[in-house]
């Protein structure tokens, strides 16, 4: 291989940075994970799947809630999945649901149309779409708040809410979004731009860096001076995530916004949001004692 430190490629393929399994592996290992852990979750938990809020195919949210812990105030996490917007969705993202569950929270899996069929542009909106309705579900529940969760690509799309504007319509108060958990993210999205990525997104270097969080920092301080922003990265997420996570998190936290930063040991793209399915590991605990 060429210069590994210039090939794209290679920095942002995650699979091939794990310690664990071969590349292929550890995605094939990663969905089955999801897809078992998620089918638990539902037998433990009480479901209500497909809710739609908006007309295309994956415009749906799935909300899954305890019974015996849930109650009228309760928090909402609300969940983007990862897959470079182009794979995986809110259908076996479950898997998390069980401990925040148990400790009272109402999980929300956010789905949204994948690229080719859907642009950036479109995808973007459509969670914002599924922000406003979730909204609506937090006033209904009197919900104490909401906390956005992203993982990788979820973590973009979460970073591009905490600057997201809705309109001026009582439903739609973002001063609900309380705080953020972004695990493995990307906030930077031109370097991207000519890696195979980009072949079912077709940004163009402007469009990436309009689709940057890292383009908005002022925008995103602004609107979160009262939130609580987590940012965690893998020990063997690939370098240029590493990099991405560590100056977004110094840039918010320049800028006023109170962060958390956190290098989970021994763990890699996948498993680091995987683990989040046990009560006692770090990034769910954290959540228990700064939110709820
Ligand atoms: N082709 C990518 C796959 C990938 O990046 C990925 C897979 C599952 C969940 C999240 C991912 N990354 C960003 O959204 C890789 O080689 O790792």
């Amino acid at each position: 291989m060429a210069d590994k430190g210039l090939d794209l490629e290679y920095h942002y393929s995650p699979s091939r940075w794990s310690h664990r399994y071969s590349p292929d592996d550890v995605i094939d290992a990663h969905i089955k994970f999801m897809e078992d852990h998620t089918k638990t979750a539902k037998w433990c938990l009480e479901v209500e799947t497909d809710i739609c809020y908006g007309k295309t195919q994956n415009q749906k949210i799935d909300v899954y809630i305890d019974k015996k812990t849930n109650k009228k105030g309760s928090p909402i996490f609300a969940y983007l999945h990862g897959g470079y917007w182009q794979a995986l969705s809110r259908e076996d993202s479950g898997f998390l649901a069980p401990p925040l569950a148990q400790a009272g929270a109402t999980i929300v899996t956010i789905g949204h149309d994948l690229a080719p069929t859907a642009s950036m542009d479109e995808i973007v909106l459509q969670v914002k779409r599924a922000l406003a309705f979730i909204f609506k579900l937090a006033k209904e529940r009197q919900s104490s708040g909401i906390y956005l969760c992203g993982h990788s690509a979820g973590a973009h799309l979460a970073a591009m809410m905490l600057m997201s504007e809705f309109e001026e319509d009582d439903a739609f108060d973002c001063e609900l979004i309380k705080g953020a958990v972004l695990i493995s993210g990307i906030y930077d999205l031109r370097p991207l731009v000519t890696t195979y990525v980009n072949e079912p997104l077709k940004l163009t270097r402007e469009d990436a860096w309009r689709f940057s969080p890292s383009n908005f920092i002022n925008e995103i301080a602004r609107m979160s001076q009262s939130r609580e922003v987590i940012l965690a990265v893998a020990e063997y997420d690939p370098p240029e995530y590493r990099r991405q996570t560590g100056e977004m998190e110094k840039s918010l936290r320049d800028k006023g916004v109170k962060t958390k930063y956190y290098d989970i040991p021994d763990t890699d793209h996948f498993n680091i949001v995987e683990k989040l399915h046990n009560a006692n590991y770090t990034l769910t605990q954290v959540k228990y004692s700064s939110y709820y």
